[in-house]
């Protein structure tokens, strides 16, 4: 079977994907949801004209100059206002927050008043007409949209559903990833290895990838080389009502890769297998029913790669979120020999000289090598059949930190 070119395989893989259903949920569980539908204001901010400033509300046509004398008739706090009206010559002590009296069109601010005793002040300065007052709507009004789909929940938002009177809002339900791992010879970390053994390493990084992106990552460990025990935690993936299912190793050639026939016998439909990707190339993927499947190869750094290129920008549209790869030009740090059929990803150190970013390719890389992952800061992304390059020549970096 001819190895599916990297840009395809993610045009099919991302086919048919949607946002998932909106749910609601309250105000301090949002944070970083996207919204499902827009966010319509349901009252309006300030609801009156509202004092912005500690002082005394007048008329003003009697503090246009200064000095002049006024007569304080009453009081209004934030919270409660002042009932009567205001009248010529007079002033309402009020404060910020508080809703502008009748009568009056000015806040006189206390800084410019004096205290002359008996209930009267005298203005010190001039102050015009709707100063220090917030014009009813100022901020919105009913009805309006204030916050549009789609958008992500930070902290500006969400006090804003709040202060248009949404006690909670509707958004996308975060993809449910469920991941298995595959192999005999693995064992979760913290064990005492056998001397066949290695630690089962790929489900951290996969789960810690789907974070990013906002879906729930839920682990459901390691299944035995056998066929029932992968279709045992497929099953469980299932019932547990996962939108996608990853699972880690076993994607290859070998006697002992199963996931192939055990996703087939689960009812699986076979999207693509085999990329033309390095590293990455046992990469498969298929539908089971309305869950989208995805055979990653066992080779941590493949497992990892694959997850940047594929499982996150699947959870991304899942989840209703935008998503794009972080591709800079840069130049090469070293020479790179000329690449043979697959898209090669290759680790490296990515620099800045002189305002210029340098790729410095590492010298090994063998995909089981996560040291070097975790050391490199970028991929440099060599084209199939890209020719030999030198040092200094323009290359393309995926930066993943
Ligand atoms: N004859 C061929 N052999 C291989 C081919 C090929 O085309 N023809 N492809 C190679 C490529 S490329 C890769 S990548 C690997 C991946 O194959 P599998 O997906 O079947 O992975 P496994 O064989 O199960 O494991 C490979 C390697 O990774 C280790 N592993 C597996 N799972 C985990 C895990 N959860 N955490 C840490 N390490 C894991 C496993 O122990 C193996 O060392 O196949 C090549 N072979
Ligand atoms: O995916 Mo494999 O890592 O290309 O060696």
């Amino acid at each position: 079977m001819a190895l599916v070119p990297v840009a395809e395989a993610l045009e099919r893989l991302l086919e048919g994907a949607a946002p998932l259903a909106g749910e609601s949920v309250p105000l301090l569980e949002a944070v970083d949801r996207v919204l499902a539908e827009p966010v319509v204001a349901l009252r309006t901010q300030p609801p009156f004209n509202a004092s912005a400033m500690d002082g005394y509300a007048a008329h003003a046509t009697d503090v246009a100059s200064a000095p002049s004398r006024l007569s304080v008739i009453g009081m209004a706090p934030a919270g409660r206002g002042f009932d009567g009206t205001v009248g010529k010559a007079q002033a309402v002590r009020i404060f910020t927050g508080a809703p502008l009296p009748d009568g009056a069109d000015t806040i006189v601010i206390q800084e410019n008043v004096r205290d002359l005793g008996g209930g009267d002040i005298e203005v010190t300065e001039p102050t015009t007409e709707w100063r220090n007052i917030r014009r009813i709507g100022l901020d919105f009004s009913k009805g309006d949209v204030l916050l549009e789909k789609g958008r992500v929940l930070d902290p500006a938002a969400l006090s804003l559903a709040a202060s248009a009177n949404h006690p909670r809002v509707n958004v996308v339900k975060r993809p449910l990833v469920a991941i298995i791992a595959t192999g005999d010879e693995l064992l979760p970390p913290g064990s005492e290895l056998g001397p066949d053994q290695i630690i089962s390493s790929n489900a951290y990084g996969v789960a810690a990838a789907a974070q990013s992106v906002g879906a729930r990552a839920l682990d459901l460990g390691i299944a035995a080389d056998r066929k029932e025990a992968i279709a045992a935690l497929v099953q469980k993936a299932v019932a547990a009502g996962a939108d996608v299912i990853v699972t880690l190793g076993g994607a290859s050639v070998g006697d002992h890769d199963l996931i192939h026939d055990v996703l087939i016998g689960e009812g699986m439909t076979l999207g693509f297998w085999k990329i033309a990707m390095r590293p990455g190339k046992p990469l498969m993927f298929g539908r089971l029913g309305d869950i989208r499947c995805i055979g990653l190869p066992g080779n941590p750094v493949a497992s990892l790669v694959c997850s940047q290129l594929f499982l996150k920008p699947l959870l991304a549209r899942l989840g209703g979120r935008n998503h794009h790869q972080d591709i800079r030009p840069a130049r090469l740090g070293a020479a790179m020999p000329a690449n043979d059929l697959r898209q090669d990803y290759v680790r490296a150190v990515v620099s800045e000289d002189d305002g210029a970013l340098v790729a410095t390719p590492f010298g090994i890389q063998d995909s089981s090598m996560l040291r070097m992952l975790a050391d490199a800061n970028g991929l440099i992304v060599r084209a199939p059949f890209a020719p030999a390059a030198a040092a200094g020549e323009a290359c393309s970096m995926l930066m993943l930190r």
